[in-house]
């Protein structure tokens, strides 16, 4: 697919680092599966539209001083949740950011409210089997710990799915397309999108 936008390398950097400012300050939300690249586009997509970029996880294994999959050991996915729902109504006031979410923040439904009124939502689509390859030998996911992880992540979606497309503004199929292909085709959209102040 061919967008028109600043020129990437494939790292997702900008070989021309011109920022490209939204002209709304409505916080930039990334929502989809795991793998699906929030944490990769979002840093990305912050560093050309001169945003901060927060990551719900790497906030909360700073907050904690441990890995996401610790807390999954010590606390349960429950405990988990919680922490995440209280970082997440905290981090989504803040205006000028991109914020990447967890795959399973949109569970909760006080999560996906704080979502739909505060700021843009993203969903980043992939196919089940293109997220298994992106994420299948990744240790900190612990919900893909199991004997069958690629089943897992075809049952998540299923149960997902229509939860990301309810808190979604817009919804982008990443497909195979390069990290930096999605950064550039995602600048536009943004761009035009329309936010009530
Ligand atoms: N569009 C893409 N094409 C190829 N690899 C990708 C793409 N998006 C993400 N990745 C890779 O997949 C892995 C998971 O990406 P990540 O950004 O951590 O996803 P998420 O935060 O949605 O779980 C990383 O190794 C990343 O480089
Ligand atoms: O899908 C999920 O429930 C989870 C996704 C992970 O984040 P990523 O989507 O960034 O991998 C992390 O929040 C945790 O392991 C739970
Ligand atoms: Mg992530």
């Amino acid at each position: 697919m061919d967008c028109s936008g600043p020129e990437l390398n494939d790292a997702g950097g900008p070989e021309d680092p011109a920022v490209t400012p939204l002209p709304y300050d409505q916080p930039l939300f990334l929502v989809g599966m795991m793998g699906a690249g929030k944490t990769t586009i979002g840093r990305s997509l912050a560093r050309i539209l001169n945003r901060e970029f927060v990551d719900l996880d790497h906030e909360l294994e700073a907050r904690c001083g441990v890995r996401v999959s610790l807390i999954f050991d010590i606390e349960g996915e429950e405990g988990f949740r919680k922490r995440e729902t209280t970082l997440l109504d905290e981090c989504s006031r803040r205006r000028g950011i991109v914020l990447a979410t967890g795959g399973g923040a949109i569970l909760a439904p006080e999560n996906r409210r704080y979502l739909k009124e505060r700021g843009v939502v993203v969903y980043l689509r992939a196919s089940a089997d293109e997220l298994f390859r992106r994420v299948a030998r990744d240790r900190n996911r612990p919900l893909l710990q199991t004997a069958d992880p690629k089943s897992r992540i075809h049952a998540l979606l299923a149960e997902r799915e229509p939860l990301y497309k309810e808190v979604a503004s817009l919804t982008f199929d990443t497909g195979s397309m390069a990290v930096a292909q999605v950064v550039r085709c995602l600048i536009p959209l943004l761009q035009r999108h329309e936010v009530n102040s």
